[in-house]
């Protein structure tokens, strides 16, 4: 039995995610998972940098609102995890409140990422409420006992907790999904036969050795070089000092494929630090 940390309480959209897999591995394995709840993203991928889960489920990027930049910047802190597989979840959105009405309504507690991606409604709908983030979507639902407040959550949570929703498809772009990464201890991978051709993407981050003209054009070049596509850049702070960034990157091309090992060989002439997060590839969740 293996353990699975995704972000909690029940009914978050990680849950969703993490159920997916299960569903996967349930299908083509033998193995068998439990999920443990954790009450933020940084606590999930710690309890597997501890070897308190054996995996973790995390958001890392949503199409709308774009990196979960504390999967990222953690993923760089701790140094043991590496990410197994991909999913991409369609995010929809719901109002869930025991309010009669919008009238009503006068604070809406969400996850930031939900409160973002459902902007435009809330202006329009719900222009005067106190927005308060909550670390997911489903935290807020403790608070609705309380008849003027409401929480953006999936229906699924609506559900699962026997609560009412007021609207529902209320994120502003319909198209809304967001991104997940399977990450565990480099040792500890579950036997993936989706992997057994080779994965697709492979993630890593680094940083420079200077702030000068053109730092990060040699590190490009050497995937161009080797014709491997960047399916993604994204900076983020060093911490270090105002100005100062990584750079995370994924990449398509296993790591062990002969093109990858030899960009990587000439990428550690430009880099500072240079981190792996691995070869992995996209679970099919339409397949399930
Ligand atoms: O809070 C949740 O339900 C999460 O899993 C994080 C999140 C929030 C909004 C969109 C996608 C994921």
């Amino acid at each position: 039995m293996i353990s699975i940390a995704h972000l909690g309480p029940s009914g978050t959209y990680a849950e969703l995610a993490a159920l997916y897999y299960v569903s996967w591995l349930t299908k083509n394995t033998k193995i068998e998972a439990s999920l443990s709840p954790y009450p933020s993203i940084f606590q999930t991928l710690c309890s597997v940098a501890k070897g308190e889960s054996d995996l973790a489920v995390v958001p890392v990027e949503n199409s709308i609102q774009g990196g979960v930049t504390v999967t990222l910047d953690t993923l760089w802190q701790l140094d043991n995890l590496q990410i197994q597989l991909a999913l991409v979840v369609p995010i929809t959105h719901s109002l869930i409140s025991r309010s009669e009405s919008l009238d009503s309504i006068e604070t809406v507690y969400s996850h930031p990422q939900a409160l973002a991606q459902c902007q435009k409604w809330l202006e329009k709908h719900l222009p005067k409420v106190q927005l308060v983030p909550t670390n997911s979507t489903t935290e807020g639902l403790e608070k609705l006992e309380n008849l003027q407040a409401a929480a953006i959550s999936s229906l699924r949570a609506a559900q699962l907790y026997n609560l009412p929703t007021l609207a529902n498809g209320i994120n502003d772009y319909p198209e809304n999904c967001t991104r997940f990464w399977v990450v565990s201890q480099p040792g500890n991978t579950p036997n993936h036969e989706i992997l057994k051709d080779g994965a697709f993407y492979t993630s890593l981050a680094f940083s420079v050795p200077a702030n000068l003209p053109g730092v990060l054009v040699k590190p490009l070049q050497v995937f161009a070089n080797q014709d491997i596509n960047l399916s993604k850049i994204e900076s983020r702070p060093t911490k270090r000092s105002l100005g100062e960034y990584l750079f995370f990157m994924d990449l398509e091309a296993d790591v062990s494929s002969n093109e990858m090992q030899s960009a990587l060989a000439a990428l550690s002439n430009y880099t500072e630090i240079l981190k792996i997060f691995g070869s992995y590839n996209v679970l099919p969740i339409e397949s399930l």
